[in-house]
């Protein structure tokens, strides 16, 4: 069996996630069981249990060694290889995994999303599908304000000050100049019809063949 995997990269809060979750909800219920799955790279975020929090507020979440790629380029490879795999799940409140992990089965169409994921040279090679959300930093920040002050236990002064840190900084480091390894640049994310049907006509095509 073939399987594909599709990277949905881009900004904090410029939709990939409204973008990944359109797919698979518009899809999962037409396809077999189990033909479509998605995976968040935000669940490989390294582990800080061992810190104590107010040291956790302090990491870099932009910068490519918050993440454990390693881990999640296995996970890619024993899927793609049909093995199921345990994935992380991570707590922002408490800027640490939480001790559940998620079981994912090797779907035939597997959906990754995350900020730095065509940064990563071995994770890049994952990839079938490589796409961007390119959307005006100006909106990514608006939006990122109010989903981190409801969804994500953040205040107004955090989401803020982390932004002017390490948020944009990084953007401009190793998010926009990941662009250029992109098949795909999506203007306007999750609300680009468009660009939505032509990626599900692709995944019913790959299913066919
Ligand atoms: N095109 C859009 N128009 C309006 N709101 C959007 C759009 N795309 C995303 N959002 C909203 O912005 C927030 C961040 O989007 P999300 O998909 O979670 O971003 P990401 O996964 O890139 O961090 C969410 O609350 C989402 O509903
Ligand atoms: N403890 C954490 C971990 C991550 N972040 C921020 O999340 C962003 C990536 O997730 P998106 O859903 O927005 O793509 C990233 O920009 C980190 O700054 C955080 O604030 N706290």
């Amino acid at each position: 069996m073939t399987r594909t995997i599709i990277a949905i990269a881009g900004a904090s809060a410029s939709g990939k996630s409204l973008f990944s979750q359109t797919i698979y909800n518009e899809l999962v219920n037409e396809l077999e069981p189990g033909a479509i799955a998605v995976i968040e790279e935000d669940a490989y975020y390294k582990d800080q249990s061992h810190l104590p929090f107010d040291h956790r507020t302090q990491t870099n979440y932009d910068h490519p060694d918050a993440f454990e790629h390693e881990l999640m380029c296995k996970h890619l490879t024993q899927l793609r290889n049909g093995e199921e795999v345990e994935v992380p799940t991570y707590d922002y409140a408490q800027h640490t995994r939480s001790d559940k992990t998620r079981t994912v089965m090797p779907a035939e169409i597997l959906i990754v999303e995350g900020i730095l994921l065509l940064s990563d040279k071995a994770l890049r090679k994952e990839f079938d599908i490589k796409v961007f959300i390119d959307t005006p930093l100006d909106i990514c920040l608006m939006r990122r304000m109010q989903r981190d002050m409801e969804q994500r236990g953040r205040t107004l002064q955090s989401v803020v000050e982390q932004y002017q840190a390490t948020v944009r900084p990084m953007f401009y480091q190793f998010i926009e100049p990941s662009k250029h390894n992109a098949d795909l640049v999506v203007t306007r994310g999750g609300m680009n019809r468009v660009a939505i049907d032509i990626i599900k006509s692709k995944i019913k095509y790959l299913l066919q063949k």
